[in-house]
């Protein structure tokens, strides 16, 4: 097998289906509680064919690391970034950063991974893709959530990796009660040790793999992917989004 890959040549791009194969790449659920809940997907996609998209994405895409304000603070984004969008949706902005959008014509290939990542979610709608690349260990992103307004209040974003398998943090946000304790001067871990269900996941994102977060995964949790001294290879992740 040997695909060479040209951004818009379809012909020549692999055909990304669900791996057939997916022994131990079983579509797990877990719930998160309160509407919110995750789907992962150890081997949404063959082994072979992700290192074709690895290398397709390494090579083509546009990548760029901004300049980002973060606490009122300008720093370089701990990773490099591509934004691609269908035409005519509002821009996206986060961090005082607004990424140029592509289209998906500018890169037909990554029209075949959506197709895939639909075709495994039905009734989803995705239109945007912000893609990801950290190029070793020191690059990172730290604890945030995708709550922007312009994917509304229940969110469903679809993520792909590929390439050196990371870890994935998901970390619940301080409930209204525990921010209120505070408030009242009640010491904050006192409270944190009564909450007895389970308030952090962690995931090693397989290369290749799906997870999902839907329901008020974003408005109710917080998600990281933290520095790792021993990953020296590169990782690229893509996460498909629905703006309205
Ligand atoms: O790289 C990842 O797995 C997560 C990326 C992410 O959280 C984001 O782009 O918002
Ligand atoms: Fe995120």
């Amino acid at each position: 097998m040997n695909f060479k890959f040209k951004a818009g040549s379809k012909s020549t791009n692999p055909n990304p289906s669900p791996n057939p194969n997916n022994e131990g790449g079983k579509r797990q659920s877990i719930d998160l509680g309160n509407g919110s809940d995750l789907i992962y997907i150890p081997r949404f996609l063959a082994f072979e064919e992700s290192w074709k998209w690895f290398d397709y994405l390494n090579k083509e895409i546009p990548w760029t690391r901004p300049t980002i304000r973060v606490f009122g603070r300008s720093c370089v984004q701990p990773r490099d970034t591509c934004y691609v969008a269908s035409v005519g949706l509002p821009e996206l902005s986060y961090s005082g950063y607004q990424p140029h959008a592509y289209t998906w014509d500018d890169y037909p290939p990554l029209k075949d991974i959506l197709d895939a990542v639909h075709k495994a979610l039905p009734g989803s709608s995705f239109n945007s893709l912000l893609l990801n690349r950290y190029k070793g260990g020191n690059d990172y992103v730290g604890w945030h959530s995708d709550d922007e307004k312009l994917y509304g209040s229940t969110p469903e974003i679809a993520s792909i990796s590929f390439g050196c398998e990371r870890e994935f943090f998901l970390k619940k946000k301080p409930s209204k009660v525990s921010q209120d304790s505070r408030s009242n001067g009640e010491p904050v871990n006192k409270r944190a040790k009564k909450s007895s269900s389970v308030d952090h996941h962690s995931f090693t994102l397989k290369h290749g793999s799906m997870l999902v977060m839907r329901g008020y995964t974003q408005r109710d949790w917080v998600h990281s992917v933290p520095k790792r001294a021993k990953a020296d290879a590169t990782r690229i992740n893509l996460t498909f989004r629905h703006v309205i």
